[in-house]
């Protein structure tokens, strides 16, 4: 067996050892650009990428040996999955390797937007010792609200197991609910949630899901998290909504602006004003896009594609 991988993205050396041991022939290249990778592509058959750049019809048009891609991660935004698989390539992604550190994130962003622990923290720092200011919130006989019910969603709605809250899920799919969230229509989950945590992928239908008609149509105010992808939510409503306190809080781990570079952002003269409430908002937790991000999520990815290159080639 001679399969040819070419890995564009840095990962766990377990990935790059164990497909060796394999028999696999591993080459990397992490720095030429998607052009320069698309000239020498038709010399490989499998591919490891995380994000860096897409993998659309011109480039899988040059791939003309290409067997398999494989997703270190779980978003697909970046594949065109359809034509990819129309040419008989396997799709290849690993949502079990970050699954549980997604949960445990969002829980955490819940329980630190709850408790005004970044706030407290940062007071207590600076000499300040304000009680009354941070007074906080519990999850106890909350509901909330899972938009978007596959391995994210399913694995932070069992980590809610314990907080005696009711979990709702709403999804496009039939029959995903399960002993730890009820499958509801959005209506009843706009009608009945306290916290909204968005679990879905980004596509043409999820894009700018998250706006003031979305917004408005919840009955109660509410905390928002997000964990998926930023565009999912136009930010701008959602700071017109936290303005007039319909939305009381937000942990945002993912933003609309985050393909632009970040020092561009706060350098540029025009920064997003949404943005700029964002940053100034003590209500508002911002992570760089490390929900998925552990030490442990990083050696379960790469051991999660490994297996599932094996098992392309029927290779133990
Ligand atoms: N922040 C991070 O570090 C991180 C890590 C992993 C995944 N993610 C994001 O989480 C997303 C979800 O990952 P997953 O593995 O759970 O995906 P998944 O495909 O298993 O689950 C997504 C669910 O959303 C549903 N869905 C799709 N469109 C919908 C719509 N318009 N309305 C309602 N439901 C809809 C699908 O039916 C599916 O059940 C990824 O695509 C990625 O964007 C982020
Ligand atoms: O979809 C994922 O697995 C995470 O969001 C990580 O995405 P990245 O590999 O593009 O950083």
């Amino acid at each position: 067996m001679s399969v040819k991988i070419l890995h564009i993205d840095s990962n766990n050396p377990i990935l790059w050892n164990q497909l060796e041991e394999a028999g696999f022939e591993n080459h990397a290249d992490f720095k030429s650009s998607k052009e320069e990778i698309e000239a020498k592509i038709q010399d490989y058959n499998g591919i490891v990428i995380r994000s860096r750049f897409k993998i659309d019809k011109t480039f899988l048009d040059a791939a003309t040996k290409l067997q398999f891609i494989a997703r270190v991660g779980a978003g697909l935004e970046s594949i065109d999955c359809e034509y990819a698989s129309s040419k008989g390539i396997h799709l290849i992604a690993a949502p079990e390797g970050n699954r549980n550190a997604v949960a445990e994130h969002s829980l955490g962003v819940i329980l630190s937007l709850f408790n005004n622990l970044n706030q407290a923290d940062a007071e207590v720092k600076s000499g300040q010792w304000n009680r009354e200011s941070n007074r906080g919130h519990e999850l106890n006989l909350k509901t909330v609200g899972i938009i978007g019910y596959g391995n994210m969603g399913k694995a932070f709605a069992k980590k809610l197991r314990g907080f005696d809250t009711e979990v709702l899920c709403y999804d496009i799919l039939d029959n995903v609910g399960d002993e730890n969230a009820k499958q509801v229509s959005l209506a009843e989950l706009q009608e009945k949630t306290d916290v909204l945590s968005l679990h879905l992928p980004w596509t043409p239908e999820t894009d700018k899901m998250v706006n003031t008609d979305f917004i408005n149509a919840f009955k109660k105010p509410f905390w928002i998290i997000n964990t998926s992808r930023g565009k999912n939510i136009v930010t701008a409503d959602l700071v017109e909504a936290m303005k007039t306190k319909k939305v009381l809080g937000a942990g945002l781990d993912v933003l609309e602006y985050e393909k632009l570079s970040f020092e561009t952002l706060f350098q540029d003269k025009n920064t997003p004003e949404a943005f700029q409430y964002l940053l100034e908002s003590k209500n508002v937790l911002l992570t760089p896009h490390i929900a998925g991000w552990t030490f442990e999520s990083h050696e379960r990815l790469a051991q999660v594609i490994v297996d599932k290159i094996k098992a392309v080639y029927n290779v133990s």
